[in-house]
């Protein structure tokens, strides 16, 4: 079969996946509770899924995966209510067409970061390959509404990174689907890690432009299977 005849992913595939993608996240120890959420946009449509709010995870099934439209407002009747940063995904959903999933993870070692309002500097090689540099701090914003959102997309619009330390909360990924925003958030908090230990021993070293520069085009244009 040619990728040009690939058949569209479907809405229940969809939700099924997005469970997976919250199990991910509980596996690689990124959540606890019911902390942190992740949505899917839903391919060639003005809809995304995204987690029901306050649910464990794992209580978590398809039908807890809340279908809503790009203004965040609800697009099904559902019993439960969508994740309280609805209008937080939906806002990155309307302002950056590039996006096909977004997470969101209260993980340790990057929460440090966001405490302090420290970016995490780019001293690894791993940090280059998928940040393409440091990974920002966005401004600090009240959970409910899109001003979270909106401090998302000031901070990422034209960056590379893919991950933002939302000031005194927490990390916010994007990618262009679940899995890549999944990626980011589980790589964000092994950058976060390894630099805090780096500190236990002494001064980590940024990496020069230049080097950033060509990891990142490496890591992004070729490497792995192509
Ligand atoms: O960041 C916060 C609250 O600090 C929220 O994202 C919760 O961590 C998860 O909320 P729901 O998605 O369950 O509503």
């Amino acid at each position: 079969m040619k990728a040009d005849q690939v058949p569209p992913v479907t809405l229940a595939e969809l939700r099924s996946e997005l469970v997976h993608r919250h199990r991910q996240l509980v596996d690689y120890r990124l959540v606890v509770w019911t902390a942190g959420n992740a949505s899917v946009r839903v391919p060639d449509s003005e809809l995304f899924l995204i987690k029901a709010s306050g649910v464990d995870y794992d209580a978590l099934t398809p039908s807890s995966m809340v279908l809503c439209h790009l203004d965040g407002s609800l697009a099904e009747e559902s019993e439960l209510s969508p994740s309280s940063d609805t209008a937080a995904h939906a806002y990155v959903y309307r302002h950056m067409p590039e996006v096909g999933g977004v997470v969101h993870t209260h993980s340790n070692y990057a929460c440090a970061f966001a405490a302090v309002g420290e970016p995490i500097p780019c001293v690894l090689t791993g940090i280059a390959d998928e940040f393409g540099g440091e990974i920002p701090v966005g401004p600090f914003a009240r959970i409910g509404d899109d001003a979270i959102g909106q401090g998302i997309v000031a901070t990422l619009s034209g960056h590379r990174s893919r991950a933002v330390l939302m000031a005194n909360h927490g990390v916010f990924t994007i990618g262009e689907d679940a899995k890549a925003a999944v990626k980011a958030a589980v790589l964000c908090e092994d950058s976060a890690r390894s630099v805090l230990l780096a500190r236990g021993l002494g001064a980590p070293r940024v990496i020069a432009q230049d080097d950033v520069d060509a990891l990142y085009e490496r890591y992004q244009n070729v490497y792995g299977q192509r």
